[in-house]
């Protein structure tokens, strides 16, 4: 290993359509957020590991000696589509997490360390790896998948399985679409970690960045989207997308025939949604248009109250947009986090000043988000902005 200072970061993103059915091969559309993860990675001589999370108050360090047992019988990790469940039993048994942990220190921690593990199998490095976010934990925007492409990115690149693709002149630079597979198909490992059983759509977010269609697995980015002015609401209800995730199939096996036709809908939502967006791509984007993007919303929200995803606070946030004629749905596995209202190009400022006032007065933070923005990416500290140094430096 050479490296021995290393920046990435990764998107959040927003589920503008398909959460939840997307876990059961449905199609759904996403888009990466302006919100984005930064790790800082450290080769060092101390014979340590060690991992710190200022967003969840958690510093923590092994000796590398404890930890190599762990890796005894450790079959190659080549297809990354199953977790190894033998290196997780004994992982459990090491940190003392239990199976139905949702802790999210635990979570965060479990991740990590079955990611440093499976990466440096062959030979385990002395690494110390600092974690910050500016988005919010555990409220929908993708903060597990962003956490787990950077931790993926970072450990492959550190070990060199993948390239480090900065050069001396660059500030930041992404790597080749083989590597960027291979980011994605780790960080998912992660995922099924913190989330059970996640759909990839999100770790797809946080690593190819843009417009996503994700459907079974197959992503196919999409290029022509109009511009979309969405206000992002944190219900700042807590929630975990492992409990709603397992809920909703608990739903769908009690009751298959009313659930089924559910998900079926919400895919041509998804579909309806993308068809639209391309005509108004293509078009002139009309009121009639806004008019179609509007209903989509109200149908898919009411869907995922179906599925028992939603929240009196999500309610709130959808009867407070509606009195100002804004139509807005849950965003993310749901049961509180966060919302997303469509802003119409003609809404006024007015309007959106009044509508932020009424919802930060309900004890919500609520602000209007750019979407779009690249997926992980490696930086130089002259990337970064001072603050983000600051953070990740103090460790
Ligand atoms: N900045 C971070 N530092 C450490 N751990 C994090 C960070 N961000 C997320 N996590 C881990 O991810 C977990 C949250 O994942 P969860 O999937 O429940 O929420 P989310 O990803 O924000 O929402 P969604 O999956 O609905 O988009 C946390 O409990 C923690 O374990
Ligand atoms: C709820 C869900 O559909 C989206 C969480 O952001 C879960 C997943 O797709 O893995
Ligand atoms: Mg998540």
């Amino acid at each position: 290993m050479q490296t021995r200072e290393f920046f990435v970061s990764a998107p959040g993103k927003v589920i503008l359509h398909g959460e939840h059915s997307v876990v059961h091969g449905k199609v759904a559309l996403a888009v990466s957020l302006n919100l984005r993860t930064y790790l800082r990675l450290q080769s060092t001589s101390s014979g340590e590991v060690c991992i710190n999370l200022p967003n969840i108050d958690t510093f923590l360090s092994w000796e590398i000696t404890a930890l190599q047992p762990l890796l005894a019988g450790c079959k190659e990790q080549d297809d990354l589509k199953e977790l190894d469940a033998d290196l997780l039993k004994r992982l459990r048994e090491f940190t003392g997490i239990s199976d139905d942990s949702i802790d999210t220190r635990s979570m965060a921690v479990l991740a990590f360390l079955y990611m440093y593990l499976t990466v440096f199998a062959e030979s385990l490095a002395s690494i110390t790896v600092s974690v910050w976010s500016e988005l919010p934990t555990g409220a929908g925007l993708g903060s597990s998948a962003a956490y787990n492409v950077c931790l993926s990115a970072a450990l492959l690149s550190a070990r060199g399985t993948i390239s480090s693709p900065l050069t001396p002149q660059q500030e930041s630079a992404r790597w080749s679409k083989e590597e960027m597979e291979l980011i994605n198909r780790w960080a998912f490992m992660g995922e099924k970690i913190i989330h059970g059983n996640p759909s990839g759509v999100d770790n797809a977010v946080g690593t190819w960045g843009g417009f996503l269609r994700y459907h079974a697995g197959n992503i196919t980015p999409l290029s022509w989207v109009p511009i979309l002015r969405i206000l992002l609401t944190n219900t700042k209800v807590p929630r975990s997308t492992k409990v709603l995730v397992s809920g909703v199939k608990d739903k769908i096996n009690k009751f298959p025939s009313i659930m089924n036709p559910v998900l079926e809908s919400v895919s041509a939502v998804s579909c309806t949604c993308e068809q639209t967006l391309t005509e108004m791509a293509a078009h002139r984007p009309s009121a009639e248009h806004y008019d179609i993007l509007e209903e989509l919303i109200d149908i898919n929200q009411h869907h995922l109250n179906v599925m028992g995803v939603g929240h009196s606070s999500l309610d709130t946030l959808c009867r407070v947009t509606l009195a100002r004629g804004l139509h807005s749905k849950l965003t993310g596995a749901g049961g509180g986090g966060c919302g997303i209202t469509l802003l119409r190009p003609e809404t006024d400022t007015s309007v959106i000043q009044s509508t932020v006032e009424e919802l930060k007065a309900c004890g919500f933070d609520c602000w209007e988000t750019s979407i779009g923005a690249p997926g992980v990416q490696q930086h130089s500290s002259a990337a970064l902005s001072q603050d983000i140094l600051k953070i990740l430096n103090s460790y």
